[in-house]
């Protein structure tokens, strides 16, 4: 049976990504997002589940540093979660003086703590879960957790609901080998990284390959390139698939441009909106162009 390695422990959003991603394989929980990609670079899982963006803190760059280095890795399916978040505690706490959570999950809450629990220190686990277990295990007074973490730490319930930007929302991505892509729908996302040249205007030649071709970004986020002070890599999503003559259009033409890039992925859209076509920037109008110009090589037309 097929297994998905998911960022975990059990009752982290993620788990939650990994269930409404999932069809029959075993989901399987692992400590860090690192460890996540890595059992699918090892054959020890078919597929990783992981968090890459949240509308409200941005990236989550340990996923994007981990994409763009050592064995590629592709997305074929990606999630969407509101995120509200429970605060559970200790039975025997009177007032919590530490709060522990994800990073990602303290930037959500900030204004909520400093609100509600104005004594309480803000402590970093490396999940949502995990802090819920260091609660368990006394390390902590609370942790800010998904709601579905009460169902695997019996705590105590001090609130639930907890957001400061309501409507707020985690994207997750199903992560495997390259190999066969999904099939286009018309409402997909493509991801790439690439680093383009240290000189004036090479970011700006970059995009306007995408521009030039009617291509609507959804995201863009630069990382370093670790140990190049000062060099950076730029993970671009983009509506669109692969398999699209405008999108082929445009990674060809990145290809050339770019010291270095990396395809991450074509895919359906988890809100299913579908991909923005400005006029004479359909798949048509390129296929249409491209016969054109076979037919003017040819001699048959001008
Ligand atoms: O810790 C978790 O529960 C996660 O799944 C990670 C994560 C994140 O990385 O953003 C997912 C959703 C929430 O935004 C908070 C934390």
């Amino acid at each position: 049976m097929s297994r998905i390695a998911y960022f975990g422990p059990q009752g982290t959003f993620t788990e939650q990504a990994a269930r409404s991603l999932a069809g029959d394989e075993e989901l399987f929980p692992v400590e860090t997002i690192s460890a996540a990609l890595t059992s699918v670079r090892k054959g020890e899982a078919d597929a990783a589940c992981v968090p890459v963006e949240n509308s409200v803190e941005g990236p989550v760059t340990a996923t994007l540093d981990g994409l763009a280095e050592e064995a590629p890795l592709v997305a074929v399916a990606e999630a969407l979660l509101p995120v509200h978040f429970t605060v559970l505690a200790r039975e025997d706490v009177e007032t919590v003086r530490t709060v522990a959570s994800h990073p990602h999950a303290l930037a959500q809450v900030r204004l909520w703590l400093e609100r509600n629990l104005p004594e309480a220190r803000p402590v970093v686990a490396s999940s949502t879960a995990a802090a819920a277990v260091a609660v368990q295990r006394g390390e902590y007074d609370a942790a800010v957790t998904a709601p579905v973490a009460v169902e695997h730490y019996p705590l105590r319930v001090l609130a639930t609901g907890v957001a400061d930007v309501p409507d707020a929302r985690t994207r997750f991505l199903l992560l495997r080998p390259p190999g066969r892509l999904p099939e286009p729908t018309g409402a997909d996302r493509t991801s790439i990284v690439a680093a383009a040249a240290n000189r004036t205007g090479a970011l700006a030649e970059l995009l306007s390959e995408l521009a030039t071709r009617g291509i609507n970004l959804t995201r863009l986020d630069a990382r370093p390139i670790k140990g190049n002070f000062g060099m950076y890599r730029f993970f671009i999503d983009f509506e669109g698939h692969v398999a699209e003559p405008r999108i082929g259009g445009a990674l060809a033409a990145l290809r050339r441009r770019c010291n270095n890039v990396r395809f991450l992925g074509s895919h359906p859209r988890a809100d299913g909106v579908a991909a923005t076509i400005e006029p004479g920037a359909a798949n048509d109008d390129f296929v249409n162009a491209d016969a054109w110009v076979d037919a003017v090589r040819k001699g048959e037309l001008a």
